[in-house]
């Protein structure tokens, strides 16, 4: 098979203008085609079909048309919420270019039910605490050029377009050419450089960043940019300006493609906006109060403040992420919303099981640098009274045991001295004195009721999504061998008679169906358990050849398919592609 890049044939049906379509107002439209590599877009149709895969395609490039908000129950309620927004909405605070509409007339008459405004409840069981709000798109522009005139205009990345496509404004760092002249204040139209094929070379953008758009033919990416307009908007600063600063507001949009509504610092705490398909992850966890939680790749912590919440903010949810900084942002978020049953660790789960021997030598005095710290309750007074005990304790000797009641916790003496500075200067207002956070030396097996390992992935279920063709069959194995790896580790770190969650924002039956496969196949004390919520759809069953490669990717009975959750991104849910699976854990083998 033919590896270099192309434009993809779903990239071209996407791309093709209607038939008589005038070529001047086709130029400044935005008809989106996402490229992927031959070989993998290959493998995609024969996972999904030709059809149904550029359907796949096409709805990756486009964002969805609702924001999902869930609500925090321990701060307020829907209804309040829900009336709250609805306040918002009609006084135009969300800046989704609309106020006060109903789903019918916006959508130029879609049929509206009695009172479904632009806020309204997510319909599906187990999900009361969600309200949708909806935007709208794609709208028709209409750009602002002067007869005679070439309309001046701003270049923006890839990145910062998926941005403002979700409601962002244009900053500094985004912007890659500006038109000559341009100065602050001049309505500019706003198009997107996305990677070209490049011969025998990969992709590559092909601007140079600070070069001027004369608005001819000549201009770099001239044709490439055709239907890649997303929308117009108010230069804050001149061209100059732009290219000499570091960051700052660069274009404020006045009209876009997609008009959502932004939620930026409304209702903080009360609110979270977050993907339908991963609140319903955390609620398939169904998490207990007064539980030992373990989400293993967790920020930035969207789905373990679900989980705090799910519990009441009893029992403990042990957070985990490898980057220091994304822990911060868990322990920043986890205050905000005001829950205190989260710990969060910076530690790569890949090293989170620690070894049975460890635990022998814990508790002789003498040789060993570790305390056993115990939480009989979980509430952020109880963690004060565990440093305390320890802090006396370690005074005492080199080493502090505290009494445990359920489960156990490890504190380095490093870990002590630092719970001794935080008593007497006080947690401060992200939890991690001295914008440090903790490190975790790992876990003993069996420690945890339920894991959720949400795993790193090709993220290729992420709307909206410009450009795919980074990945090759190649960088995808590598994430399914990754997320085999982190499986492992849950597996050890369950209990029998526990559960595990594993999700994915993929589309890809490698890093989904494939590690249940692999699951079920090596671990025979792990059966797939049905799930609630159900809102997605079936997985994908049977195998499929690799092209080009010695083996073949085995993925899901018939039964087997069933009992996953698939968001699939060209369905009528119009949300982002998600995986779910639950394994039940049975009796483990020693
Ligand atoms: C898909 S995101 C998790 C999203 C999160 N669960 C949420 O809902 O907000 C994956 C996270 O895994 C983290 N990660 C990747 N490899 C890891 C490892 N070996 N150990 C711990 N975290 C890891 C990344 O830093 C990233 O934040």
């Amino acid at each position: 098979m033919d590896s270099s890049p192309s434009a993809s044939p779903a990239a071209a049906a996407a791309a093709a203008p209607a038939a008589g379509a005038a070529a001047a107002t086709d130029r400044y439209t935005f008809r989106p085609g996402l490229r992927w590599q031959p070989e993998v877009e290959e493998y995609f149709a024969s996972a999904y079909g030709r059809d149904h895969f550029a359907r796949i395609s096409e709805a990756l490039a486009h964002p969805s048309c609702y924001s999902c908000i869930r609500v925090n129950t321990l701060k307020s309620t829907t209804d309040t919420v829900m009336q709250k927004l609805l306040k918002l909405v009609n006084q135009n605070e969300l800046s989704c270019g609309f106020n006060g509409l109903k789903i019918g007339e916006q959508n130029g008459g879609e049929q509206a039910h009695e009172g479904s405004y632009l806020v309204h409840k997510c319909p599906y069981s187990g999900l009361e605490n969600v309200l949708f709000v909806r935007g709208s798109g794609p709208h028709a522009l209409h750009y602002d050029g002067q007869p005679g005139h070439s309309m001046k205009e701003i270049i923006i990345s890839r990145k910062c377009a998926e941005s403002v496509l979700r409601g962002a404004q244009v900053y500094v760092p985004g912007v890659l050419a500006c038109s000559a002249h341009v100065e602050k204040g001049d309505t500019v139209a706003v198009s997107v450089a996305i990677e070209q094929p490049v011969k025998d070379s990969g992709w590559a953008v092909g601007i140079t960043r600070g070069i001027v758009l004369q608005g001819l033919q000549s201009d770099a990416h001239y044709e490439e940019r055709k239907g890649l307009y997303i929308g117009q908007g108010i230069a804050a600063m001149s061209r100059a300006g732009i290219f000499r600063v570091l960051h700052g507001v660069a274009v404020e949009m006045t009209e876009r493609v997609y008009k959502l509504p932004s939620f930026n610092d409304v209702l903080e705490g009360e609110i979270f906006l977050q993907n339908l398909p991963s609140i319903v992850a955390a609620r398939v966890l169904d998490p207990q109060p007064g539980e030992q939680i373990l989400d293993m790749c967790a920020a930035p912590g969207g789905k373990t403040t679900a989980i705090a919440i799910l519990m009441r903010d009893k029992g403990e949810i042990v957070a985990l992420d490898r980057s220091h900084n994304k822990v911060m942002g868990i322990l920043k978020l986890a205050d905000e919303m005001g829950l205190s049953c989260i710990r969060a660790y910076k530690l790569d789960a890949l090293k989170s099981v620690r070894k049975a021997y460890e635990e022998r030598n814990l508790g002789v005095a003498d040789n060993c640098s570790e305390a056993i710290v115990t939480l009989a309750e979980n509430s952020g007074p109880i963690r004060s009274i565990i440093a305390a005990r320890v802090t006396n304790a370690a005074e005492d000797s080199s080493t502090a045991i505290v009494e445990q009641t359920d489960a156990k916790r490890y504190v380095s003496k490093a870990d002590l001295r630092k719970n001794l500075r935080r008593m007497r200067n006080g947690t401060g207002r992200s939890n991690c004195s001295g914008g440090r956070v903790e490190d975790s030396k790992g876990f003993f097996p069996s420690s945890f009721d339920r894991v959720l390992l949400d795993a790193p992935c090709s993220a290729l279920g992420l709307r909206p999504r410009l450009f795919a063709g980074e990945e090759t069959l190649e960088s995808l194995r590598k994430n399914a061998t990754y997320q085999r790896r982190l499986f492992d580790q849950a597996v050890k770190l369950v209990r029998p008679g526990g559960l595990i969650v594993y999700s994915t924002c993929t589309i890809n039956p490698g890093e989904n169906e494939s590690l249940v496969r692999y699951a079920l196949d090596t671990y025979k004390f792990l059966s797939l358990g049905s799930q609630h919520p159900k809102v997605g759809g079936p997985g994908i069953i049977g195998s499929c050849k690799l092209p080009n490669k010695a083996y073949t990717e085995q993925w899901l009975t018939e039964d087997e398919a069933q009992l996953v959750q698939r968001f699939d991104p060209s369905s009528s849910l119009d949300t982002m592609g998600f995986f779910i699976a639950k394994f039940n854990v049975g009796q483990k083998e020693d």
